[in-house]
């Protein structure tokens, strides 16, 4: 398992390529299995959750073609065709699927596409038990018979599915996209009600509107879907990312840096550009691109609380700790989307923070002296939490378990050693 190193003390200057997200790039994927005919997906970042994926659509009978290496200028990601001509097999088997939970999202569209799906239950992970019943309800309500056996949804609509209402008691970006994908093909209307108004949940709307289907109202909290015969083929470029855009501006924010961040869409992160504008980080907002750093010495506590969006994200949230630890002042972080997401905590404080968790909240005394430390990464952001207090830190930082952050951070390393960070990948068998 590779390992990071870093030796903190160096300003974070110059530029950053933001990439493909990943949180768009995986229900798009997935999206290739509504139709038999080439979907193309321009700008997809290379990430170890996209190989993980393409896996999985694979052994459903996906033929997939990746061209072109990651750039390191540009928006200039990959390309990936992919041609779902026939399902080979509509089981989506638990070895896959463990590994990433984004794989539910095969369901709507395998049981759209083939009036039938078995798939693996995902299972919690680091930073919750993190259910899949809005999902399945959601099916339900297009007609879907609904069985849990032996750790596999069992999914079937043998005559297809019917459009139909979706009331979501609870905001989810999965359950949203997985219901879009199984209505597109739908007989009738749906109205889905509540839905996530996430930047990923509107790429995919917009792929799924090029394909063919028709859908209106995506961006608000109710989605309205005509199901159509079929879908075609179509070429979508993908967002760019808004939580690695964050992560990279709140890193030079803490660095003491400046970064000029091409590619990132700004109005993607209205609220943290705007909550963190208090707490003294600049966004220059340009054409094509923003420019990030610190108004003073370092940055001033604030108090955070994350929410669907527009709320601030909870894909933020520990870099958001990461960069109080060493604020001026304190500051309360409120997590209100994952039961479990302060696993960081613990390891922040190993390296000095002074942060103490009282239920869904964590107070950040702020004006940590951190010093560098062995630490563990438990989930994707929390590594690149602990990289943040890394480069600030006093001696060398080493981050075990990478493979957590290679799932969402593309080539994090040599994009910040590109701005005058001291860090190595080392590479252990
Ligand atoms: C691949 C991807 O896009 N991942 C993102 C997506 O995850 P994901 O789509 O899994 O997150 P959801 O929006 O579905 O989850 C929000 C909340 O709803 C709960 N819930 C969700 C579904 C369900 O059937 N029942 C239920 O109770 C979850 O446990 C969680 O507490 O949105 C999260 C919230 O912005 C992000 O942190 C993830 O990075
Ligand atoms: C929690 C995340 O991803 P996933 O939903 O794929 O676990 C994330 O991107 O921070």
């Amino acid at each position: 398992m590779d390992k990071i190193k870093i030796r903190g003390g160096n300003p974070l200057k110059g530029k950053i390529w933001i990439s493909g997200a990943k949180n768009a790039a995986l229900p798009l994927m997935t999206a290739a299995l509504l139709t038999d005919e080439v979907l193309t997906l321009r700008n997809l970042p290379h990430l170890a959750d996209i190989t993980t994926l393409a896996n999985l659509l694979a052994q459903h009978g996906v033929d997939l073609h990746m061209n072109g290496a990651a750039g390191s200028e540009g928006c200039a990601g990959r390309v990936l065709e992919m041609h779902a001509k026939t399902i080979t097999t509509t089981k989506a088997p638990y070895e896959l699927v463990r590994k990433m939970r984004a794989s539910i999202l095969v369901l709507g569209p395998l049981l759209a596409r083939e009036g039938h799906a078995e798939v693996s239950l995902p299972g919690g992970c680091a930073i919750g038990s993190r259910p899949v019943d809005l999902h399945l309800q959601g099916m339900q309500q297009l007609g879907a018979e609904i069985e849990l056996k032996e750790g596999y949804v069992h999914a079937k609509a043998p005559g297809g599915l019917v459009g139909g209402e979706v009331m979501f008691p609870k905001v989810s970006v999965g359950a949203t996209e997985n219901i879009m994908m199984a209505a597109v093909l739908a007989k009738g209307t749906t109205r889905m009600i509540n839905s996530a108004r996430e930047p990923e949940v509107v790429d995919l709307a917009e792929c799924l509107i090029g394909m063919g289907a028709r859908i209106k109202g995506a961006g608000t909290d109710t989605i309205t879907i005509e199901g159509v015969d079929r879908l075609h083929s179509y070429t979508h470029t993908v967002v760019p990312d808004r939580i690695e855009t964050g992560t990279y501006a709140m890193a030079a924010a803490m660095t003491g840096g400046e970064l000029e961040l091409i590619g990132a869409r700004p109005e993607h992160l209205r609220s943290m550009i705007d909550q963190l504008a208090h707490a003294g980080v600049v966004i220059e907002e340009l054409d094509n691109s923003i420019i990030a750093r610190c108004a003073g010495e370092r940055v001033k506590g604030a108090d955070i609380m994350t929410e669907p969006y527009p709320g601030y994200p909870t894909d933020l949230q520990a870099q958001t700790m990461a960069l109080m630890s060493t604020a001026d002042g304190a500051s309360m972080i409120t997590e209100t989307i994952f039961e479990n997401r302060f696993m960081h905590v613990p390891e922040l404080c190993r390296m000095g923070a002074n942060i103490t968790v009282h239920g869904s909240s964590a107070l950040v005394r702020g004006q940590a002296k951190l010093t560098g430390a062995e630490v563990m990464a438990t989930d994707l952001r929390a590594s690149f939490s602990l990289i943040m207090a890394g480069l600030v830190a006093d001696g060398e930082t080493v981050l075990n378990r990478v493979y957590h952050l290679d799932r969402g951070y593309e080539r994090v390393e040599d994009k910040l050693a590109a701005c005058g960070a001291d860090i190595e990948r080392i590479k252990v068998d």
